[in-house]
């Protein structure tokens, strides 16, 4: 997981560094009350730091029971069960070079290795202490200050993972976490707006609104795991949640034990790679040595454990504008919200979109057009869109109005399902999708125009691109003004469309966030359909224009399109890229001596718009050129090698200069770049074509 390095600079006045820290406990308290929230987790953490960081610098500054030294950074709510051993925090650290830091610092402090640590996920819930007398649930506590804490025993026991009774008739006490699944947090919005109150904003203030609800007017499920247990004799820590699962209790039981650091650091890889899959959110992994023994040596400070540390992951949720909701119908007529966003940089990639998933969450989660929203992005997951805050909506914001009828084909909708439909299904989207495949830049059909794709779609023929190649010449024919003629000059032209590249294949079926460019450098970097099908997110982001975000959609998107392209290839539709080369492999000369195929994978001989090293000179085509379209003049460029640009600069290689060529041509001759008549360029890719 790599981070930029980043140094955090303390204040530069003591007025500032207490200001800070006032916000932090206010925004601290308003975390530890409810559901409110006063700011975004990463801004937290990050001030949080800062206050450290001058704390550290000037230690004559530090207040009295400063955040950092004390609990929940003093903004718990304390309540009257007292804690049989205080409820600590956990320290931070957010990169690999801090974490390994500590585990020395802490070989250093206990004088002898670790024994072994354990790694937990660190879900993004609320601490409880429950305690069983005699195997039944008596009481159930929050974590207060860390010494004492609020009762929450009639809520806490409907969460699911802490039973009213343990399989054996024990005294102990469970700690752990209670917090809500995505699912249920879907369950609880949609209970809290039947009965008309304000929908929670994620599922962290959902758990934390849910178990310190002072009035139960509705009922929404909790869940708990726990990671934490006192009675259970002096084992080590895994074995004690081993021993919580056999009893019933949800626990973190079967979590990895690491006795090295590099184990230790892919165990919290893993779940740092995996968080977008666990259905619930988790902020980190927590660290612990397992070893009551390691752990004794250690002990704590006021604040937080030594043996322990909660590793952060980059926050997944961040809180932006949102600026419009934008409704799109799918290929199979499915209809849904969109999110039009204020840019915001969520783990890393930078945020514009996301998805309200339907129209009923819409409602359920109350979100309007103007509102601060909360976005979280998990992983290779589309982002999405949690809830707002409500205390920031606009005086003059309106309920966003769904469609009434299908924005696309103004058909009727079908709303007896979640996911809206728009009545036609396929067919709403099929004179779009076919005038687009048959369009002169995609599969270039020529004949194939608006009136003839009403007429296939409407007697029901053709409803998507590979209908087209079962077309016959006696079934056209028999269509009004068509005859046989011109019947056969449209098969034939439809049957010879099959040979065209990949690319066009690609443009044809318009994946979303991808254009003619985008279809030819995605074709020409994977070379055929199956390896494009066959590639990871992080596969595509080596594509030259694909960032995470575009990543994610096109992943999406290819699978959605996977049947299409199956029943195309099955129609013999041609699915490899011409210009494609094999990319030589790392030089590496011990590889090139004992590989076999090393001969395969020499480099084959340079096309003309290569530069000697094999990579692609950036060429700019200005004016037209005899017999291409300005698409095909680029994708000519492509097929010679070259990457077309659209814009000249230094870095410019080549212009291919045409009749009305207009700037383009006078900053090429400004900048002294190559030029080349657009007549030399058509005639070099007829003899290279032919070649
Ligand atoms: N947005 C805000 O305004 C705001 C305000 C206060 C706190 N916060 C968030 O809360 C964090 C600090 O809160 P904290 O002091 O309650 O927590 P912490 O970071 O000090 O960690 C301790 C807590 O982690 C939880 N936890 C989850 N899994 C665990 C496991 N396997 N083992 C042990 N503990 C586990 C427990 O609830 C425990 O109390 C901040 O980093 C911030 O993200 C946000
Ligand atoms: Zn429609």
């Amino acid at each position: 997981m790599t981070r930029l390095p980043f140094m955090t600079q303390p204040f530069p006045t003591v007025a500032d560094y207490r200001a800070a820290v006032t916000q932090v406990r206010d925004a601290a308290a308003a975390y530890y009350a409810g559901p409110d929230l006063a700011m975004d987790d990463a801004v937290y953490d990050a001030l949080m730091q800062r206050v450290a960081a001058t704390e550290d610098a000037h230690p004559d500054w530090k207040v009295e029971d400063s955040p950092t030294e004390v609990v929940a950074a003093g903004g718990g709510v304390v309540g009257d069960v007292v804690h049989s051993e205080p409820m600590l925090s956990l320290d931070n650290v957010f990169n690999e070079d801090t974490l390994r830091k500590w585990a020395l610092r802490l070989e250093k402090l206990i004088g002898r290795p670790v024994a072994g640590f354990t790694v937990e996920p660190k879900i993004d819930g609320l601490a409880i202490a429950a305690r069983y007398e005699d195997g039944r649930l008596v009481q159930v506590a929050t974590r207060g200050d860390g010494r004492a804490g609020e009762d929450v025993t009639g809520q806490a026991r409907r969460a699911a993972g802490l039973p009213e009774r343990l399989a054996e008739p024990l005294t102990i006490e469970v700690r752990g976490e209670v917090f809500m699944t995505d699912a249920d947090f879907d369950v609880a919005n949609g209970m809290r707006t039947a009965t008309g109150e304000p929908p929670f904003a994620h599922p962290r203030s959902a758990a934390a609104g849910t178990l310190l609800a002072q009035d139960r007017t509705y009922d929404a499920p909790l869940s708990f795991v726990a990671y934490g247990a006192r009675g259970l004799g002096d084992g080590p820590h895994s074995a004690a949640m081993a021993e919580l699962a056999r009893l019933g209790v949800s626990s973190t039981a079967g979590m990895p034990v690491s006795t090295s650091i590099d184990d230790l650091l892919a165990a919290v890889e893993a779940l740092n790679t995996g968080r977008g899959t666990l259905g619930y959110g988790i902020d980190g992994a927590v660290i612990k040595a397992d070893q009551p023994a390691d752990r004794e040596l250690a002990g704590s400070s006021s604040r937080a454990p030594r043996w322990g540390i909660a590793y952060k992951f980059p926050a997944d949720t961040r809180t932006t504008r949102l600026k419009a909701i934008e409704v799109q119908v799918g290929r199979t007529g499915v209809i849904t919200p969109v999110a039009v966003l204020e840019p915001v940089q969520i783990s890393g990639v930078i945020v514009t979109s996301a998805t309200l998933h339907n129209f009923d969450d819409l409602v359920r989660r109350n979100v309007r057009p103007g509102d601060t929203v909360f976005v979280r992005r998990a992983g290779d997951v589309i982002p999405e869109i949690t809830g707002a805050k409500l205390d920031e909506r606009p005086a003059d914001s309106v309920p966003f109005e769904p469609p009434v009828r299908c924005p696309r084909c103004d058909g009727e909708i079908d709303r007896t399902q979640k996911r809206w439909r728009c009545t036609r299904g396929r067919a709403c989207g099929a004179r779009e999708a076919l005038s687009y495949y048959a369009a002169r830049d995609s599969m270039d059909i020529e004949g194939l125009g608006g009136k003839l794709i009403d007429m296939v779609t409407a007697a029901g023929l053709v409803t998507d691109p590979a209908d087209l190649y079962d077309l016959k010449v006696e079934t056209l024919a028999a269509f009004d003004r068509m005859g046989e003629v011109s019947a056969t000059k449209l098969v034939t032209a439809i049957q010879s469309s099959k040979t065209q590249p990949m690319s066009r294949v690609l443009t044809g079926l318009g994946v979303r966030m991808t254009g003619r460019s985008m279809s030819r450098r995605l074709a020409t970097h994977f070379g055929t359909m199956e390896a494009l099908l066959a590639a990871s997110v992080a596969d595509l982001q080596e594509v030259e224009g694909v960032g995470p975000e575009r990543a994610v959609t096109i992943a999406a998107e290819l699978v959605e399109l996977q049947p299409v392209i199956a029943r195309l290839t099955a129609r013999g539709v041609n699915m490899t890229e011409p210009t494609y080369r094999p990319r030589p492999p790392a030089a590496s000369p011990a590889a090139d001596a004992s590989d076999p195929d090393a001969a395969d994978a020499t480099p084959a001989a340079l096309l003309p718009l290569q530069k000697e090293d094999g990579t692609p000179m950036t060429v700019v085509v200005t004016g037209s050129v005899p017999g291409l379209t300005r698409n095909e003049g680029n994708e000519a460029v492509e097929r010679l090698g070259g990457r077309s640009s659209g814009s000249v600069s230094k870095k410019t290689d080549l212009v291919v200069v045409g009749e009305g060529a207009g700037s383009k041509a006078a900053k090429a001759e400004e900048l002294g770049v190559r030029i080349m008549p657009a007549e030399e360029f058509a005639e070099l890719l007829r003899t290279t074509t032919m070649a």
